[in-house]
C-alpha cells in the first residue's frame, strides 16, 4: 500500500486544524492581533528562522543523492534569500532592529520546537527530518491559502499584517511547498505501515509545537 503526504495530514487532522486555524491566525487574519503579541511573535520567529535553516543544511548532510541535495538546496534557499531577508526588513518595520533581533533570548517554546526537529533529524534519516519539517513548510503555505478562503480576513492597507500574510501566498513560497509534498509523496509511496505510523507521531509532535508557537506569540511568553 502506497502512502501519501494527504494522509499523513489526515491522520492528524484535529492537530492540523488547530494548528491552521490557531486564534493567533484568525486575529491576524482580521487585523485585531495585539501589535505586541505580533511583534513578540517575529522575535522569536528570526530565533527560529536560524534554527530551521540548520535544520536544511543537516538535510544537506543527509542526503545520499543529488535530488535530495538539490531539495534540502531549495529548503535552505527559501529560508535564508526568501524568509529571513524579508523577515529581517519586516521587523524593521515594526520597530525591531537586526541589533536587536542578534540579542534576543530564545522563548521556550522556539527551543522546545527548533530543538526537537534538529534531534529528530539527528536520530532519524532524511525522511524523518523531513516529515519534522512538513508542518513548517506545508502549513504556511496551507495558513495563507485558508486566510483567503474566510470572508472574516482583510486584505489590504486596511490589515496591518497583510503583508505576512502576502509573504506566505507568494508564488516563491507556494512552490516551495508544492516541492516539499512532491518530495514527501515519493518518499512515502515506498514505507511500510508500521513505518508510517513512526511517521504519523513525528508530524503530529512538530504539529503541536507549531501550535505552541502561536500560543506562546499570543500570550507573549517567553
Ligand atoms: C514557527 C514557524 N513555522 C513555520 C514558518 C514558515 O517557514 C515560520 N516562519 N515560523
Amino acid at each position: 500500500m502506497a502512502f501519501n503526504f494527504t494522509q499523513l495530514q489526515q491522520a492528524c487532522q484535529s492537530e492540523w486544524d488547530a494548528y491552521l486555524q490557531h486564534d493567533f491566525v484568525r486575529q491576524l487574519g482580521d487585523g485585531t492581533l495585539a501589535a505586541g503579541a505580533f511583534r513578540h511573535y517575529l522575535k522569536q520567529d528570526y530565533l527560529f528562522l536560524i534554527q530551521f535553516a540548520r535544520a536544511f543544511a543537516l538535510a544537506a548532510y543527509k542526503s545520499p543523492t543529488l535530488e535530495d541535495l538539490r531539495q534540502a538546496k531549495a529548503g535552505l534557499e527559501a529560508i535564508v534569500d526568501l524568509e529571513l531577508g524579508l523577515h529581517i526588513q519586516y521587523c524593521r518595520e515594526w520597530g525591531i532592529s537586526e541589533q536587536e533581533l542578534q540579542a534576543l533570548p530564545e522563548a521556550r517554546a522556539t527551543m522546545a520546537y527548533t530543538r526537537y526537529v534538529l534531534d529528530t533529524g539527528n536520530r532519524g534519516d532524511l525522511l524523518d527530518l523531513h516529515v519534522a519539517l512538513a508542518p513548517c513548510l506545508v502549513g504556511y503555505g496551507q495558513i495563507a491559502q485558508w486566510l483567503n478562503s474566510r470572508s472574516e480576513t482583510l486584505r489590504g492597507e486596511q490589515n496591518p499584517y497583510d503583508a505576512w500574510i502576502a509573504m506566505y501566498e507568494s508564488d516563491e513560497f507556494q512552490s516551495a511547498t508544492a516541492a516539499e509534498i512532491d518530495w514527501l509523496n515519493r518518499e512515502l509511496a515506498d514505507v511500510s505501515p508500521r513505518r508510517f505510523e513512526q511517521l504519523v507521531r513525528i508530524f503530529s509532535d512538530a504539529t503541536r509545537l507549531e501550535i505552541d508557537f502561536w500560543d506562546m506569540g499570543l500570550n507573549q511568553r517567553m
